[in-house]
């Protein structure tokens, strides 16, 4: 059953993109062996995210806890920092949280994957001080195309749905971040093992 409860008025599927929508092949979403077990924080893959990284001061400092299946838990504070309108939380900020709760996912999956798409439903306002809880799920897999979808509630994880999200990740190597990074950060990251052990947690065959 799905860990990412739909919510709003009207049907999901009704309204996303079909680019979103798994083909008729598609499969199954396979956690993977080595995944972290259920209720276990995740960590963040790079400590200068500015979704998850320790390092980065201006960043959402998300942490993400693995879920059952392929699915995973995330709480979010909203700050003054993340204001857009008085009092309210920007909503590319919104979005970006609810964009690293589905790419945490990869850690359960073990592949290296990108955005590729983000369709973002802002059901509600969310006011400065808020606490967001986030729930990300993979629903199907294509090839490299990984459909997953969020959502974000005020409160609790029961709390009014504020937040919707379905999202196409896209299975990369390594070598996307190594060939298009700049170079400065690409080279401070090989040269940090923990970086590359985190890097190769995210590949079933490094
Ligand atoms: C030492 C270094 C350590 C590094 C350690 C890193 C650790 C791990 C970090 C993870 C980080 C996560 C952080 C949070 C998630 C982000 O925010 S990721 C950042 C934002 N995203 C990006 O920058 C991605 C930019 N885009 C791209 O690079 C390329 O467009 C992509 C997505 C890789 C796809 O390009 P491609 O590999 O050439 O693949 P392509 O054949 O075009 O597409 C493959 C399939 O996907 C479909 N597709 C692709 N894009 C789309 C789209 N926008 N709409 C619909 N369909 C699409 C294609 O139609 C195709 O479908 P099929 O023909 O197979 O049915």
């Amino acid at each position: 059953m799905s860990t990412v409860p739909s919510g709003g008025n009207r049907p999901r599927s009704a309204a996303r993109s079909p680019a979103l929508t798994p083909p008729a092949d598609a499969i199954a979403p396979v956690r993977h062996p080595d995944a972290p077990a259920p209720g276990e924080l995740l960590g963040s893959h790079y400590a200068h995210c500015f979704g998850c990284g320790d390092e980065q001061p201006h960043g959402l400092h998300l942490q993400a806890r693995a879920g059952e299946g392929v699915s995973i838990t995330a709480e979010f504070t909203v700050r003054p920092s993340h204001q857009g309108a008085p009092g309210l939380a920007h909503g590319g900020v919104l979005a970006t949280a609810l964009d690293e709760s589905l790419g945490a996912l990869s850690w359960l999956l073990r592949v290296v994957a990108v955005t590729g798409k983000l369709e973002t439903d802002f059901v509600r306002p969310v006011p400065v001080d808020s606490v967001l809880f986030l729930a990300a799920e993979a629903t199907a897999v294509s090839g490299r195309k990984i459909f997953c979808s969020a959502t974000g509630r005020l409160g609790s994880p029961e709390g009014p749905l504020a937040l919707r999200a379905d999202a196409l990740f896209v299975e990369v190597k390594v070598d996307h971040f190594i060939d298009n990074g700049r170079p400065e950060e690409i080279r401070a990251a090989m040269a940090d093992p923990d970086q590359v052990r985190r890097a190769r947690a995210f590949e079933v065959n490094p």
